[in-house]
């Protein structure tokens, strides 16, 4: 009785609902910028999730303990993967603990908020990263403080602000993403200059979590993606040693299909690593 009742109802309001126009869905063009170009690289990239196999090709992509001549690292030798030779990519593995990996994440959840992107002068969200983030400071706690000394020790570089920008922690949920980019300026005018300390010479990126499927980072002209190794750092330099950018370096975070993707990356700048990674004028280097 209710069923016929409900449909009675139904078929009513239907008769009585004026015929919706047909809706024309509008097409998502793709701005004709030269990294968006490489849009089939950067799909099929995160479509093979890291799986490519170039270790065996090159005996130069090697595995070993590292300790930087570092009395930090003597102690405690990082297992450092080198993963591309053009743009030199490393992976360092269980750079973090799980309960470093989980504080870092718990610390960062309160303020986590819309990422944005430098645009021209200011920052702006944009549809091409899609994530939350936060930037704890090397005082929230002493996890992040031991995270820039242990940083500082790997890559010889200074780690602590105003050398290095403040850890920022991002989370990604399904479907999160960031299309490919660089994460130096490209622009003088970019905010990433405010702190008058050059721009960003390296990135340090640290896999906070795993993710059941995609989420890999891809390097559209290296053509590898490393996937999401829990606990594991990602490094690689960003500009050549004369300052000019590398746009060898462009890299996405592909998106995540099933699962939460953390992960925190700290932004080492020019300034003060003079002595620590010398310049250069050869433009190869
Ligand atoms: O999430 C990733 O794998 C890459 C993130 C990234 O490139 C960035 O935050 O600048
Ligand atoms: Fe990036």
């Amino acid at each position: 009785m209710r069923l016929a009742l409900n449909v009675a109802k139904y078929e009513k309001i239907l008769d009585e609902t004026p015929a919706r126009e047909a809706v024309e869905e509008p097409t998502l063009l793709r701005p004709n910028v030269t990294h968006l170009r490489t849009r089939d690289l950067y799909e099929g990239l995160c479509q093979t999730m890291g799986s490519q196999t170039f270790q065996h090709k090159d005996p130069r992509l090697t595995c070993s303990y590292h300790t930087n001549r570092s009395p930090y690292l003597i102690l405690q030798p990082l297992k450092k993967e080198v993963v591309n030779l053009a743009p030199y990519i490393l992976l360092y593995h269980d750079f973090v603990s799980d309960y470093e990996a989980e504080k870092i994440k718990e610390l960062a959840a309160p303020w986590l908020q819309r990422s944005v992107v430098a645009s021209g002068v200011q920052q702006a969200k944009v549809e091409y990263r899609i994530s939350k983030s936060a930037w704890l400071k090397d005082t929230a706690d002493p996890v992040i403080g031991n995270l820039d000394v242990r940083i500082a020790a790997a890559t010889g570089l200074q780690a602590k602000a105003p050398y290095a920008e403040y850890l920022q922690v991002v989370n990604y949920g399904i479907g999160g993403h960031y299309e490919p980019h660089f994460d130096h300026a490209t622009s003088r005018k970019s905010p990433l200059y405010r702190t008058n300390t050059g721009n960003r010479i390296a990135t340090f990126m640290i896999y906070l979590s795993s993710v059941d499927l995609g989420g890999s980072t891809a390097f559209v002209y290296a053509n590898i993606s490393t996937p999401v190794v829990k606990n594991a750092a990602v490094f690689w330099w960003n500009l050549h040693r004369n300052g000019e950018g590398n746009e060898d370096t462009l890299h996405a975070g592909c998106p995540v299909l099933v699962g939460s993707k953390w992960v925190a990356n700290k932004w080492i700048h020019e300034y003060g690593q003079e002595f620590n990674r010398p310049c250069g004028v050869n433009p190869g280097d």
